[in-house]
């Protein structure tokens, strides 16, 4: 294994460019053909967004191997090939193209796009957040404190990238290590001091956000989610904990989450420093003379800078607990308790997240994005107390593969047997899977459950017919959607407004009504 010493800018009429040398500053290679003095003009890593003079770096990839494209890279103008397989290069490919053996390029490609944006994270204030659920919430109550507080912040995460006023729709809840540097270096260069992300268990897997650094990491929870991808519950734990190994400052650990808790074991021996946050646990920064109501969650806050109290406008003890974790980051931040309260209450909302998206004297209807069994337990023991009649459930389970797509039906099933009144159970993003089938197997977790349900495939049909069904004071709960505007079925992208679907129909029902 080699690494180049080399490293410069070459300064030419009037502009810096970047040299290949620069742009491979220390990254570990196999093997090198070709010119490294060249200027090089972008990183792609898909050929169809290869530009000419680009770097294009070949990922093995889930559905085909990158590597197939190189030639079509190369038609595109790429003048660097990175690969971690042997690569015969096309007889037309141009002689000046340099070609990179590396082990691992998804590993190449962080460390590439790192180093052609200049390593922006070290020049912002990172805070990364990773778990199962709570990651937006607390990112969007840290982004409010921060504007308390007078000080510009960005987002990256499952709504998408905010910089600015601007927020532009991800792929991914954690993008791609070359989309994420330029976020970075975005942020960087419109002088915004803190960028406050999510995490998630694939991006630390897949080499997303190594070479960033981050100066906090925040913990939230972990339950059976994206096991398709880690196997199992130890090997998804060790792909969050990778977080806690790239933070220089400070960690802040969920203390009531099993393996919250086996990480602070963990962590106590790291030189970051540790802030634990809970409920039901000792822990550092905790809430009492909780009261709860279906609009606001009011309570007392106790960090070891002292107390206050404080008032969340979303219901549960799940947004205790988030914002618990944003008070618990200013606190480690510096930022005075008065700000950090503040900031929490200035949170009216977040989409998606137990968003109202109807209200009248008869129904109640509420968008939220709960997608696992744990935050759906938890969605709908949170509203039952507010529940003055029936809890009519919309939900679906997403396209997950084998035994472990299945296991997820039939949890899901299992608790919307337990918890709702009643269910109509749909698609959400069926995929190139039977949606009928994934719907059966949800279906016979609820008998064997005593639940009481309809099946219906077309998710529109499935909401209408729920709203068609509630009755005077039943509330109407869609989960799994949350803020996404689109469904995916087969390979197709479908836009679908929740939201819009439920007005539309509650006005055709008023005017039915000759109301
Ligand atoms: C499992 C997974 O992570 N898949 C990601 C992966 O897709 P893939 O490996 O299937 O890509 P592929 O289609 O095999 O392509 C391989 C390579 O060939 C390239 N290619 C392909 C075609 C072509 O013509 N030319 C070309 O160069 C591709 O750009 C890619 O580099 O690489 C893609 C490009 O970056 C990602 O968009 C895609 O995320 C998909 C959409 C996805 O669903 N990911 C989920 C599982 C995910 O990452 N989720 C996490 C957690 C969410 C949460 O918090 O719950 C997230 O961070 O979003
Ligand atoms: N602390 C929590 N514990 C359990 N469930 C939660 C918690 N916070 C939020 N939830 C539930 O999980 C859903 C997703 O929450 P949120 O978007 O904050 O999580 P996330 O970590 O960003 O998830 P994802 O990575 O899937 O986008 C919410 O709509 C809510 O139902």
């Amino acid at each position: 294994m080699h690494r180049l010493a080399v490293w410069n800018y070459i300064y030419r009429k009037g502009l810096y460019a970047l040299i290949l040398s620069f742009v491979l500053q220390d990254l570990a290679f196999e093997r090198i053909q070709g010119d490294l003095n060249q200027e090089v003009s972008s990183v792609a890593f898909d050929s169809r967004e290869v530009m000419p003079g680009a770097i294009f770096v070949a990922i093995s990839g889930f559905t085909v191997d990158g590597h197939r494209y190189i030639p079509a890279a190369i038609a595109q103008g790429a003048s660097v090939i990175v690969a971690e397989q042997p690569v015969e290069l096309p007889l037309s490919a141009p002689s000046a193209l340099t070609l990179l053996q590396v082990q691992d390029t998804r590993d190449a490609l962080a460390r590439i796009s790192a180093n052609f944006y200049g390593r922006p994270t070290e020049k912002l204030n990172m805070v990364g957040i990773t778990g199962t659920n709570g990651k937006t919430s607390i990112s969007y109550f840290i982004k409010s404190i921060l504007d308390q507080a007078g000080q510009s912040s960005g987002i990256i995460g499952t709504i998408g990238t905010l910089i600015g006023e601007e927020l532009r729709k991800n792929k991914n809840t954690t993008p791609e290590a070359l989309y994420l540097q330029q976020s970075f270096a975005e942020m960087a260069q419109r002088g915004i001091d803190t960028c406050v992300m999510e995490v998630s268990s694939h991006a630390l897997s897949l080499k997303r956000v190594a070479y960033s650094s981050f100066h906090t990491g925040i913990f939230t929870n972990l339950t059976p989610d994206h096991l398709e991808l880690h196997r199992s519950m130890e090997e998804y734990f060790e792909a969050k904990a990778m977080l806690f190994d790239m933070t220089s400052r400070c960690n802040i650990i969920n203390a009531d989450d099993p393996y919250g808790a086996l990480l602070i074991q963990r962590l106590r021996t790291r030189p970051a420093a540790l802030l634990t946050y809970g409920l039901e646990q000792d822990a550092d920064i905790y809430a009492d003379n909780i009261s709860y109501a279906i609009d606001a969650t009011r309570f007392t806050a106790h960090t070891p800078a002292g107390s206050i109290e404080l008032e969340v406008r979303l219901p549960g003890s799940i947004y205790v607990l988030n914002s618990l974790a944003a008070l618990a980051w200013a606190y480690a931040s510096g930022i005075p308790l008065e700000t950090a309260k503040a900031g929490i209450q200035a949170v009216e909302g977040i989409k998606g997240r137990m968003e109202v998206v109807y209200r009248d004297d008869h129904n109640t209807v509420i968008v939220d994005f709960a997608h696992t069994e744990d935050s759906l337990e938890k969605v709908l023991s949170t509203l039952r107390p507010y529940a003055k009649s029936r809890i009519i459930l919309v939900f679906g389970v997403y396209a997950a593969p084998g035994k472990l797509g299945l296991d997820k039906r039939r949890a899901m099933g299992r608790v919307a047997a337990q918890h709702a009144d009643f269910s109509v159970i749909t698609s959400d993003n069926p995929k190139d899977q039977d949606p009928d089938a994934i719907i059966a197997d949800i279906a016979a977790a609820m008998q064997e459950h005593q639940g009481s349900f309809k099946g219906m495939v077309d998710r529109k049909e499935a909401i209408e017919y729920a709203l068609a069904l509630a009755e005077k004071d039943d509330i109407v709960l869609i989960t799994g959607k949350g803020h996404e505007t689109s469904q995916i079925i087969g390979t197709t992208e479908i836009p679908f407004h929740e939201a819009q679907i439920v007005n539309d129909f509650k006005k055709r029902q008023l005017l039915n009504h000759g109301q």
